[in-house]
């Protein structure tokens, strides 16, 4: 007679040929080139070369000659993009992709540089639009006037590039910073669900509630924007211009009397390089007329293809907008105008260059300077997060220091449309450098919230305190394989760092964003309330006059 146990045995053994069974033998794997989109389904186990090969099949013979970079896309609002080059950035991706039930592998396809598209004739598929779903499914075509797709190919309706979007019918891609004003903590980043309330109500016309209770109002950007607008060519000596971006700025009835936000320089002068970044150089620049100096980002926009292009003007417009975001721990932007060459922006300058290099010359911080800088950073994230927006890219290196050496959060709301816009002439996208701060709900790419800057907040604690994030002897895909997949991540404090550090590390690093503390919740931290209880009056001493350091350290240069 058979036992309980080998009842249960027989049990578990049928109930793991049953979900064997389930196991889909195919892994369905999306492509984009040059804004087609194509689809297949590959048989599994999946290798590095049956993915080269569906490239061939899906848009021609020569395609992988031209193709310098195969990316795959990890978040729905593809913020988050991480090379595949082997058959083990495969597994890993196929991995990632298993453990957050993702139903499909999305790749985007990166040409070499200089490629010209129209030189090759990709295979004709009159269906690169429209026809699978999200969900996998097949969908209809709605304006193509065929009667049914074949297989093998997807809908992707944010990445059309015939369309005009207005804010509203936007994704994420277009304004994911931005949190509805429910205040629900998180969005689905799929969905259009993104605009306010106050702008669901109407389809061209947007209204932001900004700081300083001005009220912006955004007409249908997309069209607005390629209405255009004169655009100045500048030498890289200086500018003198009546510039597009105040003509752009008004057009989006951002500009004018409403409010008070900083003048974009009109006549200036490129001064010393102060800096590179993933997406362009950083240069000082003295305003002719004022007399102040600023820093300029240029970031290189020659060549560019249609979508991209649009996605430069909506990017001079949204920061046309930001430059009304007003806070001691925000650096302050101050416009943005096209040139045939550089994407400019114009930016308060700030004296002590970035964190980063800060830890990169002098190596990791104190514990009190950490305190310090958190506190900082946490008073600019309550400033962005009850404006409702995220800022999405906190780290080392856009936290910026000024002369007394208080810091201010850089780079707000940039970052994302830079990935885009730099994918088709830039060596390197700015995401691999971001992987290590993601949150964990960013990779299974369902949702995003507030939360994911504390998570981010918690990874640059780590980097003050060690010098590098969580996971930081990982490559990029590897780390972002280990934040989806493992409960902890991993770190190794300084032996001396308090349980208040600890603690207060922990609490950023959640895996779940329900239970992850917010902004507010941490102002109130024994790790940062202590800095404000105990030394209060040092806190703000220090911001007003120059401190003789108690413990200098000497540094050879
Ligand atoms: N407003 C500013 N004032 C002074 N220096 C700046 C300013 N903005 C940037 N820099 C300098 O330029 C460097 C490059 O900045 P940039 O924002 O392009 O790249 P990053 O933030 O370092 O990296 P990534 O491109 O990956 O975000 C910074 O490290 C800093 O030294």
């Amino acid at each position: 007679m058979a036992t309980q146990s080998d009842v249960l045995a027989a049990i578990e053994a049928n109930l793991q040929q049953a979900m064997e069974r389930k196991k889909p033998r195919e892994q369905t794997v999306k492509f984009e080139l040059d804004g087609q989109v194509r689809a297949c389904c590959l048989s599994k186990p999946l290798n590095y070369s049956d993915l080269l090969k569906a490239i061939e099949n899906l848009f021609g013979n020569e395609t992988l000659t031209s193709i310098d970079r195969i990316l795959c896309l990890f978040s729905r609002d593809d913020a988050l993009r991480l090379p595949v080059t082997n058959d083990d950035d495969l597994n890993k991706v196929i991995g990632i992709a298993e453990t957050n039930q993702a139903t499909k592998l999305n790749f985007l396809l990166i040409r070499k540089k200089g490629f010209n598209p129209s030189q090759t004739k990709s295979k004709a598929n009159p269906y690169d639009s429209d026809s699978i779903s999200d969900d996998g499914r097949l969908s209809e075509i709605n304006d193509t006037g065929l009667d049914s797709p074949p297989p093998g190919t997807i809908a992707t309706p944010k990445r059309r590039t015939t369309k005009n979007t207005t804010i509203k019918s936007s994704t994420p891609k277009d304004g994911g910073i931005f949190i509805p004003e429910s205040g629900d903590d998180v969005y689905s980043s799929g969905s259009s669900s993104v605009v306010s309330r106050e702008s669901s109500s109407s389809e061209n016309s947007t209204r932001r509630r900004l700081p300083g209770n001005y009220i912006v109002k955004r007409t249908a950007i997309g069209s607005t924007v390629s209405g255009g607008s004169a655009i100045s060519s500048s030498s890289n000596s200086s500018h003198t211009s009546s510039s597009s971006s105040e003509s752009i700025c008004t057009q989006c009835s951002c500009s004018g009397h409403h409010y008070k936000s900083p003048q974009t320089p009109s006549n200036w002068k490129l001064g010393r390089q102060l800096g590179q970044g993933a997406f362009g150089k950083v240069f000082l620049c003295y305003d002719v007329d004022t007399g102040s100096e600023l820093a300029i980002k240029q970031i290189p926009i020659r060549g560019l293809s249609l979508e991209t292009s649009r996605e430069v003007k909506i990017l001079e417009c949204e920061i046309n907008i930001y430059k009304q975001l007003n806070h001691e721990r925000i650096v302050r932007y101050h416009g943005a105008v096209r040139t045939e060459d550089y994407l400019q922006i114009f930016m308060e300058y700030m004296t002590g260059g970035s964190v980063r290099e800060q830890i990169l010359n002098y190596g990791a911080l104190t514990e009190q300077l950490t305190k310090k800088y958190t506190r900082q950073i946490l008073e600019g994230l309550i400033y962005l997060h009850n404006n409702r927006f995220i800022h999405r890219d906190i780290k080392c290196a856009n936290i910026l220091r000024d002369i007394s050496g208080n810091i201010k959060l850089a780079d707000f709301g940039t970052s994302r449309r830079l990935i885009a816009i730099t994918n088709q002439n830039q060596q390197d996208s700015g995401t691999i450098g971001t992987a290590h701060w993601t949150a964990p709900e960013i990779i299974q790419g369902s949702i995003f919230g507030r939360k994911a800057d504390i998570w981010s907040l918690g990874c640059t604690i780590v980097e003050m305190l060690t010098t590098g994030p969580p996971w930081q002897n990982l490559q990029p895909i590897a780390a972002i394989f280990h934040i989806a997949t493992c409960d902890k991540p991993q770190y190794q404090l300084p032996e001396n760092a308090s349980n208040s550090a600890r603690e207060f590390i922990d609490a950023c690093l959640t895996k779940d964003y329900h239970q992850r503390s917010t902004a507010e919740d941490l102002m109130n931290h024994a790790f940062i309330s202590d800095l404000y209880n105990h030394n209060h009056h040092h806190y703000h001493h220090e911001q007003n006059c120059t401190q003789t350091p108690t413990n200098p350290t000497l540094m050879s240069f």
